[in-house]
């Protein structure tokens, strides 16, 4: 089977006046279908920054991203925000929930997007919600849910949209054990059953626990790569 997604000697520079910051320094790596999968390491060592060129939310500096067989990384803004929307779904600090929508509005929002017609979508995100546990949820507003509950709704929106791949930044971060775990019993279940594949970006021994492969990186470089019996 052919990788889902592939760098080759990607790098990553960013300016702040006078100092330039290597955060990543030359990443080989391939992400193949139903992986469910971390990449770990210390503060700083580069894994938001990779999640965001993977999921083609930023250019490198050099290198390549191929989305199986589509090089992605020279695209336009335009062209990428296309590609976003059918293939990628995010789980990420920046992108949380809008606090004006209901969580069930909320989950259909990328659908919304997509030109799904309303019916089919608000069809749709509750299905994502059920999925995650939350259906009967789906009127409160962010404000009304706890954070556990936010990530669910942010998981269940990525889902309602059916993407090939979830990219989550962090996702169990700000989560007391039983929620964070139950989040995780779902993205599995989401994994095994629905076949979605499942990329972290994490440094919580919880959710590394979990995983089928972690990606081990340090100070912009993969240093090591562990498989886990599922
Ligand atoms: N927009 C930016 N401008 C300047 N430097 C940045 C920017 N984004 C990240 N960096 C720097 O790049 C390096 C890698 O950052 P990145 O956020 O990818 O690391 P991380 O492993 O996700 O860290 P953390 O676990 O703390 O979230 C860090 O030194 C960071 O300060």
């Amino acid at each position: 089977m052919p990788p889902l997604l592939r760098t080759r000697n990607l790098r990553k520079s960013y300016r702040t006046g006078e100092v330039e910051t290597h955060a990543l320094r030359g990443v080989d790596l391939e992400i193949y279908p139903q992986e469910f999968t971390a990449i770990a390491g210390p503060s700083g060592s580069g894994k938001s920054t990779l999640l965001h060129l993977l999921g083609g939310l930023d250019h490198p500096s050099a290198g390549e991203v191929w989305l199986g067989d589509e090089r992605i990384d020279g695209l336009s803004a335009s062209a990428l925000a296309a590609l976003r929307l059918t293939h990628f779904g995010f789980v990420f600090q920046a992108y949380n929930l809008i606090p004006v929508l209901s969580a069930l509005e909320n989950a259909a929002f990328v659908l919304e997007l997509q030109g799904v017609p309303k019916r089919e979508r608000e069809a749709r995100a509750l299905a994502a919600l059920k999925v995650l546990g939350i259906a009967d949820l789906g009127e409160r507003r962010p404000n009304q849910l706890s954070g556990g509950q936010q990530q669910r709704v942010a998981v269940a929106r990525a889902l309602a949209a059916r993407p090939k791949l979830i990219l989550a930044d962090e996702p169990t971060a700000n989560l007391d054990s039983a929620t964070g775990e139950a989040l995780i019993a779902h993205m599995q279940r989401l994994n095994r059953e629905e076949g979605v594949t499942f990329l972290f970006s994490t440094h919580d021994p919880r959710l590394l626990s979990h995983v089928r492969r972690t990606v081990w990186l340090q100070d912009g470089r993969v240093v090591g790569e562990e498989a886990q019996a599922a």
